[in-house]
């Protein structure tokens, strides 16, 4: 018997701890390829902190947190896990096509792919040569969101992405979770407000303040 494919992202009674409080958990959820799940909760629950802990940049207090069914280290996770978070790590003084270079040299590119027409995808046709910081801040957002259409990662982890985006932005952010998901990706988005997805009803992780 063939046994089923693990979760891609997957927590077991994961928390992470300040002064011996939890600031978030314990935690369990495991998502499948195909499955985008949404991480509510008021400001100050611990969203970004979650965030901070799938992506290895903090220690999980307690718990667990496999990728493709084996334990998370930095090791397992190089390529296998892109985040955007607040900071959306973009070099102000390069292009956005200079930042989507550096991004495929670190993380690979997706067979298929290139830098002009993931821009154009995002709404920066006739952008592509600006110094990211003459951008505004829904387009250095969306300059931020080109890279996910260009790197390999299954996992995607995306802290507010919703933010300072127009209604078009809103509606691309959905465009880019529904295509990953097609092609077998699984993501986490985090958001403090209503979110809709064209893809139907997401799952919902509910942390509490
Ligand atoms: N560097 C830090 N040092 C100490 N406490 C912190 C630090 N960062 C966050 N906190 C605290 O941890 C808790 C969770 O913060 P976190 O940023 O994860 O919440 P959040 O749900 O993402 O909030 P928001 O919706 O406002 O972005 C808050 O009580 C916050 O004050």
């Amino acid at each position: 018997m063939i046994s089923p494919a693990p979760p891609l992202l997957e927590a077991h009674a994961l928390s992470f701890l300040r002064q011996d409080e939890p600031v978030f958990g314990p935690l369990d959820f495991a998502l499948h390829p195909g499955e985008i799940a949404l991480v509510e909760g008021d400001n100050g629950s611990g969203k970004t902190t979650l965030m901070r802990v799938l992506t290895g940049m903090l220690r999980p207090g307690e718990g667990e947190v496999r990728l493709d069914g084996a334990a998370f280290s930095l090791d397992t996770m190089a390529g296998a896990v892109v985040f955007l978070g607040h900071h959306l790590g973009l070099k102000l003084d390069l292009s956005a096509r200079e930042n989507l270079r550096v991004s495929t040299g670190l993380y690979g590119q997706r067979a298929g792919t290139d830098e002009v027409s993931a821009l154009a995808e995002v709404g920066l046709a006739g952008f592509e040569d600006e110094p990211v910081r003459r951008l505004s801040a829904g387009q250095k957002k969306r300059a931020a969101l080109a890279r996910l259409l260009l790197v390999p990662a299954r996992v995607w982890l995306l802290d507010e992405p919703y933010a300072n985006l127009d209604r078009e932005g809103i509606a691309l952010v959905n465009r880019l979770l529904d295509g990953h998901a097609a092609r077998g990706g699984a993501a986490l988005v985090t958001s403090h407000g209503a979110v809709s997805f064209a893809g139907g009803e997401p799952r919902r992780i509910r942390l509490h303040a």
